[in-house]
């Protein structure tokens, strides 16, 4: 898949089957929406073109409501979208300036004068330009004059998408996990650095490596123990994964540390991806250390089964 991050700098598509979206996710909603553009692609022996903006329009256009929680930042969906065999991935600078064209503008200076698309796909509520004033109905008028093909993904559709995208992000802050990962068609992850901790875990038995996440809009699934898949330099582990304040110690601020199962490495620094697959049980505060200590040998076993 090639990435185009300037748009000075696109290549001349070849009967170019677009779609535009934020694509949070890449769930398996998308995943039927990517699935048109390639079979529309294939029948005109076109290039699928995924337009996308970045950052998220609602960070532009609500700077201050920082509520955004993604499922997927912008390299892991390039990552997701290559997998499924995308062929571009345009990413819009999406600035004030370009949330004021005006629909007019957007339809004929941007999307056609840039992608001359061949076919579009497109919601069928979606909107464009200034004020979200363009939509379905200027595509239809302006079809004929520019000669592209329209497509339209149903109302039913949509709702699926919208629906998924919520149960997604409430199973998630829930913890759980496996009803997410069934609506993203893959398990959950977060991709972080090793930072140092106290130092506590090895004392414990269980020294627990702490990710600092590489980018702090991204969604935590909800405080609690997880079986997890941990991937580090280029091996996937099994791993017993904590997210929560380590209440036995009196904490407050929020961890997120993982047991890598059969490894004794010094990692910090490292960069790391950790694979939600089953959630455990709820984090709590114990009354002594040794009791926490017992707690997470039984986590440990139970993750040695969960992340088979
Ligand atoms: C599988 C697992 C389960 C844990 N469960 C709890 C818990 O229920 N309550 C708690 O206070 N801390 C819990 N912890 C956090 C430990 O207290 C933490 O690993 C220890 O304080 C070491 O911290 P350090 O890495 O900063 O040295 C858990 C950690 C792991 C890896
Ligand atoms: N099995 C393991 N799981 C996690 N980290 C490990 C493991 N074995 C060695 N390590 C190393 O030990 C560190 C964690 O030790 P710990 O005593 O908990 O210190 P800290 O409080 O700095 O996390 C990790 O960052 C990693 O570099």
């Amino acid at each position: 898949m090639q990435v185009h991050r300037d748009l000075q700098q696109l290549p001349v598509f070849r009967n170019a089957v677009i779609t535009i979206g934020t694509f949070d996710g890449v769930h398996t909603g998308h995943q039927y929406i990517l699935q048109q553009l390639q079979e529309a692609a294939a029948a005109c022996n076109g290039e699928t073109v995924i337009i996308t903006f970045d950052p998220h329009p609602r960070e532009v256009l609500a700077p201050h409501d920082k509520s955004v929680r993604l499922l997927t930042t912008l390299d892991e969906k390039i990552m997701l979208l290559e997998q499924r065999g995308i062929d571009h991935l345009v990413v819009v600078p999406f600035t004030k300036a370009f949330s004021e064209l005006s629909a007019t503008a957007y339809l004929e200076d941007f999307l056609i004068r840039t992608f001359n698309p061949h076919t579009i796909i497109i919601g069928y509520d979606h909107r464009f330009g200034h004020n979200r004033e363009g939509g379905l109905e200027l595509l239809e008028a302006e079809q004929q004059k520019f000669g592209f093909r329209l497509l339209e993904i149903p109302q039913q559709v949509v709702h699926d998408l919208t629906v998924s995208s919520t149960k997604i992000r409430k199973s998630l802050l829930e913890g759980a996990v496996q009803l997410a990962n069934e609506l993203l068609g893959y398990p959950y992850f977060l991709n972080g650095t090793v930072v140092h901790g106290d130092k506590m875990g090895r004392q414990l038995g269980f020294p627990t490596a702490n990710i600092s996440l590489n980018d702090s809009r991204k969604l935590i699934p909800a405080q609690g123990v997880y079986a997890v898949t941990v991937t580090t330099g280029g091996r996937t582990l099994k791993g017993a994964l904590n997210i929560g304040t380590r209440p036995t110690f009196n904490g407050t601020e929020l961890r997120i540390e993982v047991f890598i199962l059969d490894f004794n490495e010094d990692i910090y620094g490292h960069p790391i991806r950790v694979n939600f697959l089953d959630y455990i049980r709820s984090d709590r505060k114990f009354d002594s250390v040794e009791a926490l200590v017992v707690q997470m040998k039984d986590d440990v076993e139970k993750a040695r089964v969960l992340a088979d």
